[in-house]
């Protein structure tokens, strides 16, 4: 499969470059960043940490999407919305694991998956999509008085919170429930807050170091407490689930496919 990755300098982006290289029948057709990147007309393999391929970093995204099969697109929400226009234009895969996508990206995704199969998640694991089913179940089988809590830590340089999965555990949780997220949601505590509202849905979002991807989904009942964890240890898991993706995107009708429609668990 001939595939695309943009932000391709990107820690993500050479992660997912490697990550072709290693995956028998995928292939890197173009690497893109945005114009004026220091990474353009650098060996995208070279960048990450392969021998030369010749595949020269390049800006031109269309002219790239033409050739291509799939794209794999970690970048930020404005670059995935235009992104995903293209993948419709060219009618290719678009896999999408940018996180921090507000309703205004998500819509515009809806509807370019009118045009092009999109698979989109906040975290491309199996771990993390078992561990919503999980979560969803425990929240279906615990009454509203269980808090629920949701504790996340990333490296320094991530620049949104709650983290993508920490949004997709609370989903699941919220599923659970039979509530929105958004009804549900406490994202900020700063100050004289007040007592904890029954039925909430907590986060707490810490940074710092090199931390790949901590996730904790904290069940606290009166006396006693369930939690249930997922550590991520290398990017290339998030990497070989987003080559994975886009295989099984290939040929697939347009729409808005989800990580656990592609592993065959419940959708998030
Ligand atoms: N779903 C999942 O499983 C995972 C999701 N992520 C998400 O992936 C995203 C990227 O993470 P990460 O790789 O750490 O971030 P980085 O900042 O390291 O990489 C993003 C790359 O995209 C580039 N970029 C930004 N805008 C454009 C554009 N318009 N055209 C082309 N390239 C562009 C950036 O270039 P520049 O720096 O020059 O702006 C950068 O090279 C985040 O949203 C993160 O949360 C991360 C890991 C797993
Ligand atoms: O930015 C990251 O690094 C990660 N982002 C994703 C998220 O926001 O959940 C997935 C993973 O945890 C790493």
């Amino acid at each position: 499969m001939r595939l695309v990755v943009v932000g391709a300098a990107g820690r993500m982006g050479r992660t997912l470059v490697k990550a072709i290289h290693d995956t028998q029948g995928c292939v890197l057709s173009a690497a893109i960043e945005r114009p004026g990147s220091p990474a353009l007309g650098q060996d995208a393999a070279a960048l990450a940490g392969l021998p030369a391929g010749g595949v020269k970093v390049s800006d031109d995204a269309l002219a790239a999407f033409v050739e291509a099969e799939g794209v794999l697109d970690f970048t930020t929400p404005e670059a995935t919305v235009a992104f995903a226009g293209l993948a419709a234009q060219a009618r290719i895969v678009h896999v999408a694991g940018t996180t921090g996508m507000e309703p205004q990206h998500l819509a515009k995704l809806e509807a370019a998956s009118r045009h092009a199969a999109i698979i989109r998640s906040g975290n491309m694991s199996l771990g993390v999509n078992l561990l919503a089913a999980m979560v969803r179940k425990v929240a279906a089988t615990l009454g509203t008085d269980w808090d629920i809590e949701i504790v996340e830590m990333h490296h320094r340089m991530k620049i949104d919170a709650p983290s993508g999965t920490a949004v997709l555990l609370g989903e699941a949780a919220a599923q659970g429930r039979a509530v929105e997220l958004a009804e549900a949601r406490v994202a900020v505590r700063d100050g004289q807050v007040g007592a904890r509202q029954p039925g909430t849905i907590g986060f707490a979002a810490l940074r710092g170091g090199t931390v790949i991807g901590d996730h904790r989904v904290i069940f606290a009942g009166a006396g006693e407490r369930l939690e249930l964890a997922h550590v991520a240890e290398d990017r290339s898991l998030f990497a070989q689930g987003a080559v994975k993706a886009a295989l099984w995107g290939r040929g697939r009708k347009p729409g808005l496919y989800s990580m656990a429609d592609v592993l065959g668990l419940d959708k998030f």
